[in-house]
């Protein structure tokens, strides 16, 4: 049977078992609730009649299948829900824009306000350390005042540190706005995917949580352009940059003042004739009854069986459903940066720079590339997520991963083994030795922050070669000697080399950089964050996406920071040899620790953690697969308790 022949196939008999399961609710309501969440789409109260008069007027299969294709195309997603999720994926936007737009603001900033290392570490890790802090606390923000609240928070956070960048005038003001950025982003990545899947209906919730990552993406590439356009101001260009956020900061915030609740959120508040109003809305022409009652049923069977006194977190710890869900979280969470994404992004400029790329505005351009080939691909990670499911693109993914890193690790490798001698020790001006002159090689002058790398070239080898201090104020020159004024030496045919070493090989370290991207930006980029959203249960869903945002934060944070350092200790190969290593952990996690969501029902995602941890891999043959039995035996039907699926 053709793929198309067997996908229709599939289609009708997952119609058909739903519509079945209608007329069986029909009969036995009320009790039916709880498995009915998923089905709502497939359930207009309407194809009730339809079927009634369908089956019981003796058309047998194809009337049933008829008014089951019927009310699948009348079950259309109202607008309102698209909205709803651009609106919340702002948050993603932002959360990129502020995360990608400070590699090229620190460019001009640390020229300006004369930066050392240290200023410029703080700078980009403080986001992201005060980013970890909120994630991990917008689980009880969420939990009491609700998603919109802790949404409507976060913008105001983004508005607030955005002006505060815009207006610095000293790099402590500077710190201070970036704290308060950071806030916001932790607050908003972890909020924002809770809520999407809490207002989505079933069948759209993987995409419209990947379209969060997708606005990540989108949100560091519009960065990176206007890294791009604003670095042609040498004065105060960093101004604009990362004060823009503050637009999109500001249209979400007053967005969200006319946006609605987590019909979720207010049912399990009590509030629930709001809940139903929003439900409705979010609905359109489907019935809403079963889902709500399935919301509540849910909500009152988990406090049953796993309590509700004590704190969430306690509660998800020692229920192992829960905390098994949890490991694969937080786990996925902390490869997805143990893998180094970061560090590309954040230093795009910088490895764009070590391969060869000699111009800071042209290497800020080419991270521009950079950033729109993670967000393009992210866009294939949108396509794929409910064709290949969760687990074989997260696989997948990692997997072409890991094998970029080792290209990358390689291409630092050879370019180091090949890294020009130094054959001309410069005297400073001053009479001071510098560190930098003692060097031999190229490679060991590049690792050492302080040092540049000044030759020229005959033909196509490097000649006159010497490693000086280079110029505190600005990078593209030297402190002194043949390199030291940028217009002039470039008349005379002089090289400068900061951060990278004039090699053969250096092309390596890029192809590694976008076969990096490429396997990355569908699979590793987005799923965390998806199945995250998918994989508690209602009682557990904040917390659980709090913990795993905090790891994320806080494994992102300890990357970016360690990488120069790191670098200098291991060289740039090795350090991308260590990430290869985590990332080939990573995979083994995944493949023995990440069920299949794909196409199961919230309920059935619970049952995937009932079982010993890791033994996913084992049951491979399986996964992804949406199996429904249905026995047709004519017109004349009864129908097992067991579930819609079984129909006689
Ligand atoms: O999923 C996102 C995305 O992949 C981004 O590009 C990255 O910067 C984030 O750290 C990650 O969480």
């Amino acid at each position: 049977m053709s793929r198309k022949a067997s996908e229709n196939v599939e289609y009708t008999l997952r119609s058909l078992s739903s519509l079945m399961g209608e007329r069986r609710r029909k009969q036995q309501e009320p009790d039916a609730a709880s498995a009915a969440g998923e089905r709502s789409l497939l359930a207009a109260a309407e194809s009730s009649a339809s079927l009634q008069s369908a089956g019981a007027g003796g058309g047998g299969v194809g009337d049933l299948e008829r008014a089951a294709r019927r009310q699948f195309q009348q079950d259309e997603t109202p607008a309102f829900v698209y909205v709803v999720a651009v609106f919340s994926a702002l948050g993603g936007f932002l959360f990129g824009y502020d995360t990608g737009v400070v590699s090229g603001a620190m460019l001009l900033l640390k020229r300006q306000l004369s930066l050392d290392a240290l200023w410029q570490e703080l700078l980009v890790s403080s986001t992201v350390g005060a980013a970890a802090v909120s994630a991990l606390a917008g689980g009880a923000l969420n939990g009491v005042f609700g998603r919109r609240a802790a949404i409507l928070l976060a913008s105001a956070l983004f508005t607030a540190g955005s002006a505060v960048l815009a207006a610095a005038n000293n790099k402590e003001t500077l710190l201070a706005g970036r704290l308060v950025v950071g806030l916001g982003i932790g607050i908003a990545s972890m909020t924002v995917p809770v809520y999407i899947a809490e207002v989505s209906p079933p069948n759209l919730r993987g995409r419209l949580v990947t379209i969060n990552t997708l606005f990540i993406t989108g949100g560091q590439f519009f960065a990176s352009v206007v890294d791009g356009a604003f670095s042609y101001l040498q004065k105060d260009g960093w101004r604009y940059m990362l004060g823009l956020a503050a637009i999109p900061a500001v249209i979400q915030f007053f967005g969200f003042l006319f946006l609605p609740e987590s019909p979720r959120w207010l049912i399990q508040k009590g509030q629930t004739q709001k809940a139903r109003r929003i439900l409705s809305q979010m609905r359109g022409n489907q019935t809403i009854d079963e889902e709500y009652d399935s919301i509540k049923n849910n909500i009152e069977e988990e406090e049953k069986e796993v309590g509700s006194a004590g704190p969430v977190i306690c509660r998800m710890l020692s229920y192992p459903p829960t905390r098994r869900a949890l490991i694969v979280g937080c786990g996925l969470q902390m490869f997805q940066q143990l893998s180094g994404i970061n560090t590309i992004m954040y230093y795009s400029a910088t490895i764009l720079q070590m391969s060869g790329v000699e111009d800071d505005r042209l290497a800020i351009w080419l991270a521009s590339v950079t950033a729109f080939t993670n967000f393009i691909f992210t866009l294939v990670g949108v396509w794929l997520v409910e064709k290949v499911g969760r687990r074989k693109l997260t696989f997948g993914s990692l997997a072409g991963t890991t094998v970029a890193l080792l290209v990358l690790a390689l291409g630092f490798l050879l370019s180091a083994q090949v890294s020009p001698r130094i054959t001309f020790k410069p005297v400073a001006p001053s009479g001071q030795n510098s560190t930098c002159t003692r060097y031999s090689y190229c490679n060991d002058c590049m690792l050492d922050p302080d040092c540049g790398f000044c030759y020229r070239m005959n033909k196509s080898t490097v000649i006159d070669s010497s490693c000086v201090p280079v110029n505190k104020a600005s990078t593209n020159e030297a402190a002194w000697g043949r390199c030291e004024n940028e217009t002039k030496f470039k008349t005379e045919e002089v090289f400068w080399a900061y951060n990278f070493c004039p090699t053969p090989y250096s092309w390596t370290a890029l192809l590694g950089l976008i076969l990096y991207l490429i396997f990355f930006a569908p699979g590793m980029g987005p799923m965390p964050w998806t199945v995250n959203s998918e994989i508690y249960p209602l009682w557990a869903r904040s917390t659980g996406n709090a913990c795993s945002s905090g790891i994320n934060w806080i494994f992102n944070v300890l990357v970016s920071l360690t990488f120069l350092h790191t670098a200098e200790y291991l060289t740039y190969y090795g350090a991308f040899f260590l990430y290869a290593g985590f990332a080939g952990v990573g995979l083994l996690f995944i493949y023995g620790c990440l069920p299949e969501t794909k196409g199961k029902k919230l309920e059935e995602i619970e049952s995937l953690f009932d079982n010993r941890l890791c033994t996913c891999g084992a049951s491979d043959s399986d996964e992804g697969r949406y199996i429904e039995y249905i026995r047709v035996k004519g017109s004349n039907y009864h129908l097992s308790d067991n579930d819609a699926s079984d129909v006689e």
